[in-house]
């Protein structure tokens, strides 16, 4: 069994651009990045590869195999899965709230593929057993197309009920989970930079070093 994880570090996290700079995205997206293998470390997942754009942005303790191929998420991960010859589970880099207990459990699913649903119709994790049967097709509600994907291949599926393992940092408002429930490198650097307003509703965040608030 193998771990993957896709990777952009350049100009990365767009949609949190209102409240983090280009710079501080690429920071925050490779304290994600480290908290995320440290996941996998805590599963005793040692077999880890990074199939990254460029060679910016990895963390230097990152012992596995670094896969550097052209941007395009769904032509790097299919041609991946078509080489490869064991279980394997693709895990994106935004999921700073995954644990080791999370990664244990997903990986000891007998069905053909495990899907961890990401807010909004995405697709956090997927654990694939005959991954060179299968093809990904992420972005466009890419929860509703993996179970179409395993479906139409007659393989057997668990969705994996997760809050914290659901919870992918995509926008502002995502950081409120992972100030509130986080608990690596990633959580830190959130810490440093927001503040949070607590009322009748949601909690909300609120940069450190500016008076009004931006959400
Ligand atoms: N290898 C590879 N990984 C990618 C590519 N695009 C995104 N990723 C990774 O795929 C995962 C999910 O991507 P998104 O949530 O869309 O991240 P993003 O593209 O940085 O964010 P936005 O700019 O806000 O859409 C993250 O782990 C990204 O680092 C790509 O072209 N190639
Ligand atoms: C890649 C995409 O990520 P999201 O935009 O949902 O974070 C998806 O899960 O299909």
């Amino acid at each position: 069994m193998r771990a993957v994880i896709p990777y952009k570090n350049e100009n990365a996290k767009s949609r949190l651009s209102p409240v983090l700079s280009k710079e501080e995205r690429e920071e925050f997206v490779e304290l994600m990045l480290e908290d995320v293998i440290k996941a996998l470390n805590d599963a005793g997942m040692t077999t880890v590869d990074i199939l990254t754009t460029s060679t910016e942005g990895i963390p230097k303790e990152f012992k596995g195999d670094l896969i550097v191929t052209e941007p395009g998420l769904n032509d790097s991960i299919n041609e991946y899965l078509q080489n490869a010859s064991e279980p394997v589970l693709i895990i994106m880099a935004d999921l700073p709230l995954v644990t080791g207990d999370h990664i244990r459990k997903i990986t000891s699913v007998s069905e053909d593929v495990v899907i961890v649903p990401g807010k909004g119709g995405g697709t956090n994790i997927l654990f694939i057993r005959h991954p060179n049967e299968f093809t990904v097709k992420y972005h466009d509600c890419s929860f509703t197309s993996h179970c179409e994907i395993t479906e139409d291949l007659d393989k057997s599926m668990h969705i994996f009920d997760s809050f914290l393992a659901s919870t992918d940092i995509d926008e502002p408002h995502d950081i409120v989970e992972l100030m509130l429930h986080g608990k690596g490198k990633a959580k830190e650097y959130a810490e440093k930079r927001f503040g949070s307003e607590t009322g009748k509703g949601r909690v909300k965040i609120s940069p450190l070093s500016k008076l009004s608030s931006f959400i």
